[in-house]
């Protein structure tokens, strides 16, 4: 099944969707004001980069690969940059927020018109918030298709650098890529803007089916600096060619025609220096740290700041604290001292590798650590991410001590600090300096000081804040609902989730998984599915971990199996969440034993569903087994559910001596109210009065006010026949006032 006959299939309902986007907020720019937008698509390493800049030549389009422009802001350490560089990492697709921004600026400082978006849209999700944030629609879509081994063989052999061309995240690419990107290529085929284009041949013949696509606009070939017919006939060479292209950038440059802009293809920014360009970023990484050392040991002293300061920076975005310990070695200790910019970037790096002791002894060190806010955010942010927020908290007071003026990333430091604290008194006084620093209307900060009060307890304040952000982002929008759903408020929580689509903004995916898990009413749990769907993000994680608890708690098992057998990449979550589902029947065994063969790690969680499930179904062989497996294995030692498993486990097989002596002889704790309450269930299922009477009087001291007991015991009695006994219960039930 694809996504789409999976999607189809589901018939879930449109209503959300159409409830919270409004038909009047797609309408389109007037034709003639469009650009000219080619999208172009096909699997990783199928050629389109290598066909987008014959286009280009013969064309005039502007090239925009959106991996090129998420790998700049990679190269530039921008905000977003290292989650990106996360992100393809692992081959996985960047928040279209995000991409669809960086498309939209280069759109909007180009003079050209026409434009080849190449790589975009990877997702149904990538594709509406291009519509929904540029308003305008391909004119022609490009697919290279190309079979799987021809593409795994090009991008092992592309020699490029990339840190994603290598075959595990190839393999996940192209999972990727059948999953997410199919659909948007079926969306563009039933629109009749599909072009397919057999990505197997030379560079040339392919470009031969190409040619004629671009021939048959009008628009292109008026502007075009060549005749597109006439361009590159079948003999033509690629050795030509290379001289061709010489030959027109110079008869364009001195042409004097300034209209078409064409950008120069930027350079793989993942790359050091030219020697790198066989290696991974982290290998270049280690060979020239190697180099530095060798050096080092020959006595000759490496003593420029700014090789230091681009190594760390490099470590940094690697988050390689391994290279980045011996780039500090090298670093004359004068150097670390005096050189404010370089000291501050190892405290980054210690503190953002989790290092916050180390990072403070480099800080403790620095001397002119006063002359800017650089090292005390990354500290604060250190120890706010370690979950060190009093020493977060600490730095913040000292900092104004040190008449250090803090800036606008120190305080959503401070604030993530406080919010763990969960001071509402510190946090005012917080928010108090940062509107006298003059950031009273900068987003970034008020996003925080949201987050902050919510988590502080105090959503009122929170509430006020956040409509009093003037040009809310998505961040403004994401930490409001979070803060509703954290206080319970669903309905509120829906109420934002509503104006936020209304808004065009999108719901991160913890929001809306945060929303999937809560929702009451099983229609709203249906609408958002769809609408999930149509944003292309129901394989999420944890959007899909949230949609298999959803129908399994509604007993659509088999949906919830479904969403499990599609999902792309697992967690511990999904497979306790599927494990659970079948925690009646015996195929929660199954996917128990597909997990360990997975790889996939057992928590606690994932026993209780096992050991439930032995219970319910009469395995007690097996129950036994992994009671034992748990924490020889794993190394999890058995809680009070574990044990509430066992007794569960042996009582209902009959097995009342076991049952008990789990309790008065393997549990190394007190047995809670849950142990001694199965106990107490098996013993009326089987009859047995003795053993239930002192489980009964366990639970009247451990659950004075439960009357669930006494009435167990009375039924125990009753099936024993032992009336007085039974009225004896009776009355301390009445003398309780239980009785109803
Ligand atoms: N027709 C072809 N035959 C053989 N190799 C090709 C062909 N077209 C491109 N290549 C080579 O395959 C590799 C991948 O091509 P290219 O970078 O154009 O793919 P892509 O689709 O843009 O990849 P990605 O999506 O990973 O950026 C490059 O090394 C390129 O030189
Ligand atoms: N729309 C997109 C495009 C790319 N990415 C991420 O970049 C990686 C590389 O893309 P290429 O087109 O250069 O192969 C890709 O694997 C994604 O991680 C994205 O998220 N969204």
């Amino acid at each position: 099944l694809t996504l789409n006959q999976a999607a189809s299939g589901l018939k879930v309902g449109e209503s959300f969707a159409t409830d919270i986007i409004k038909p009047e907020e797609r309408v389109l720019p007037p034709k003639e004001k469009a650009p000219f937008i080619t999208f172009v698509l096909g699997g990783p390493g199928s050629g389109k980069g290598t066909q987008c800049e014959k286009i280009v030549e013969t064309f005039g389009l502007q090239h925009l690969s959106a991996g090129d422009l998420l790998r700049r802001e990679i190269a530039m350490h921008t905000e977003n940059g290292a989650m990106i560089l996360n992100l393809i990492k692992d081959g996985k697709i960047v928040p279209s927020e995000v991409t669809v921004k960086l498309i939209q600026k280069e759109l909007e400082s180009s003079d050209n018109r026409k434009f080849l978006i190449d790589g975009f849209p990877r997702t149904e999700e990538n594709r509406v918030a291009f519509e929904r944030i540029i308003r305008a629609d391909p004119d022609v879509v490009l697919f290279f298709d190309c079979p799987e081994e021809e593409m795994v063989k090009r991008v092992l052999n592309r020699n490029q650098g990339r840190i994603d061309d290598n075959i595990t995240t190839m393999k996940k690419r192209l999972k990727i890529f059948n999953a997410l990107n199919r659909p948007v290529i079926d969306y563009y085929k039933n629109k009749g803007k599909l072009y397919t284009i057999n990505a197997v041949g030379t560079v040339d013949d392919i470009f031969q089916h190409v040619l004629p696509i671009f021939n048959s606009f009008e628009q292109l070939k008026e502007s075009s600096h060549v005749n597109p017919q006439s361009h590159l006939g079948p003999s033509l060479k690629p050795r030509h060619h290379q001289q061709l292209k010489q030959h027109r950038q110079n008869e364009y440059n001195n042409s004097g025609f300034t209209s078409l802009s064409f950008t120069k293809p930027s350079p793989t920014p993942l790359l050091i220096g030219k020697q790198s360009i066989h290696r991974t970023q982290l290998e270049a990484l280690d060979s020239v740290i190697t180099d530095l050392e060798t050096s080092a040991q020959k006595g000759i002293s490496i003593t420029e700041p700014e090789i230091f300061a681009s190594l760390l920076e490099t470590c940094y975005s690697l988050r390689a604290i391994d290279h980045g310990v011996r780039v500090h070695h090298l670093i004359p200790p004068y150097l670390l001292r005096n050189n404010v910019g370089i000291s501050s970037k190892l405290v980054r790096l210690y503190a953002s590798c989790g290092f916050a002791e180390v990072a403070h002894e480099v800080f403790d060190r620095m001397s002119k650590r006063e002359s800017s806010p650089f090292a005390w955010n990354s500290l604060i942010s250190g120890y706010a991410e370690l979950g060190q927020y009093e020493d977060a908290m600490a730095l913040y007071f000292q900092m104004a001590e040190d008449g250090v003026k803090p800036d606008r990333f120190t305080f959503p430091r401070v604030l993530k600090a406080c919010g763990g604290i969960g001071s509402v008194q510190i946090g005012e006084a917080i928010h108090r300096d940062l509107v006298k620093a003059g950031f009273g209307y900068d987003v970034y900060v008020l996003n925080a000081l949201v987050d902050m009060y919510a988590k502080c307890g105090d959503i009122v304040k929170a509430r006020n804040v956040f409509y009093m952000i003037p040009n809310k982002d998505y961040v403004s929008w994401n930490s409001m609902l979070t803060g509703y759903l954290h206080h319970g408020l669903l309905h509120e929580a829906l109420d934002i989730f509503r104006l936020m689509v209304q808004n065009g903004i999108e719901p991160d995916k913890v929001a809306i998984s945060s929303v999937l898990a809560r929702v009451l009413s099983f229609k709203h749990g249906r609408q958002l599915h769809g609408w999930v769907i149509r944003r292309g993000m129901e394989w999420e994680l944890s959007v899909a971990n949230a949609l298999i608890v959803l129908y399994s708690k509604r007993g659509q098992l088999d949906q919830a199996c479904f969403i499990f057998d599609q999902m792309l990449e697992r967690d511990t979550v999904s497979w306790n969440a599927i494990i659970s589902v079948h925690s009646k029947d015996s195929n929660g065994f199954k996917y128990f034993e597909q997990m360990q063969r997975a790889d996939a790690k057992p928590d606690g969680i994932t026993f209780v569903s096992v050991l439930s499930l032995c219970a319910n179904t009469g395995m007690v062989e097996d129950g036994e087994r992994l009671f034992s497996l748990m924490s020889k294995e794993y190394g999890i030692n058995p809680k009070m559910e574990h044990y509430a498993c066992m007794v569960n486990l042996y009582g209902r097989a009959g097995m009342m001596e076991e049952a008990y002596s789990m309790i008065v002889q393997e549990m190394e704790f007190e047995a809670g109210p849950t142990v001694w309450g199965a106990l107490l269930y098996a013993c009326y299922l089987h009859g047995n009065t003795d053993i239930g009477e002192v489980a009964a009087q366990r639970l009247f001291e451990l659950e004075p006010d439960n009357e669930h007991n006494f009435e167990l015991l009375m039924r125990i009695y009753s099936k024993a026949k032992r009336a007085e006994d039974v009225e004896r219960v009776r009355q301390m039930l009445v003398d309780r006032g239980l009785e109803t």
